[in-house]
């Protein structure tokens, strides 16, 4: 599923058809193998959106593929910026909230965006639904159009998690 995330992505073939896909606990992976892509494709820099309900872990994430220590991770107040060299490829990563209050915000991130991470706590089955409606509402958004989506289904490494082929739409 991540090969075909990627392959969309270098042959931007969105307009035709836009799947959502979910793909399990190997973020690292996946995303340095859509930075090889980028790098295949001449582009130079790509600025990524990273979107999810509270708590779902999109912090964590991205400070694991930066290298840094997950041991303190605390709740996002309102957004944070990172950005990693790798050779001469600059990735921008916008992590932003995901408490309820700070949603109607999401949309003002939505302008030049490469490509949207959707994470998603496999854990936390209560708010499942919740965090489908959200991603509805953002795909609703004609800026996101064309912009390729991954759907990561997060904390695959809890035995309570749903597993990454039961996330759906
Ligand atoms: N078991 C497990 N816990 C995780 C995983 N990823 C994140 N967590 C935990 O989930 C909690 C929330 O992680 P964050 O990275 O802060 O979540 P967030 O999506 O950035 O949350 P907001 O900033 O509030 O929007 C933390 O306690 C993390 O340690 C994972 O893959 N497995
Ligand atoms: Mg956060």
């Amino acid at each position: 599923m991540v090969k075909r995330f990627l392959n969309c992505l270098v042959k931007n073939r969105w307009n035709h058809w836009r799947k959502v896909l979910a793909v399990s606990c190997r973020p690292i992976m996946g995303l340095v193998a859509l930075m090889n892509c980028f790098q295949r494709s001449r582009i130079k820099e790509a600025r990524l959106l990273a979107l999810g309900l509270d708590n779902a872990g999109k912090t964590t994430l991205l400070k694991c593929l930066s290298g840094e220590d997950i041991t303190n991770i605390v709740p996002t107040q309102g957004f944070v910026l990172k950005s990693m060299l790798r050779a001469d490829f600059k990735l921008i990563f916008w992590d932003i909230s995901g408490q309820r209050a700070l949603r109607p915000y999401w949309r003002n991130y939505f302008l030049r965006i490469d490509a949207l991470i959707y994470v998603v706590d496999c854990v936390d089955r209560r708010r499942i639904i919740e965090a489908g409606e959200e991603l509805m509402q953002i795909l609703e958004e004609e800026k996101l159009e064309k912009v390729p989506l991954l759907v990561f289904a997060n904390k695959q490494d809890s035995v309570f998690a749903l597993p990454a082929n039961e996330v759906r739409m």
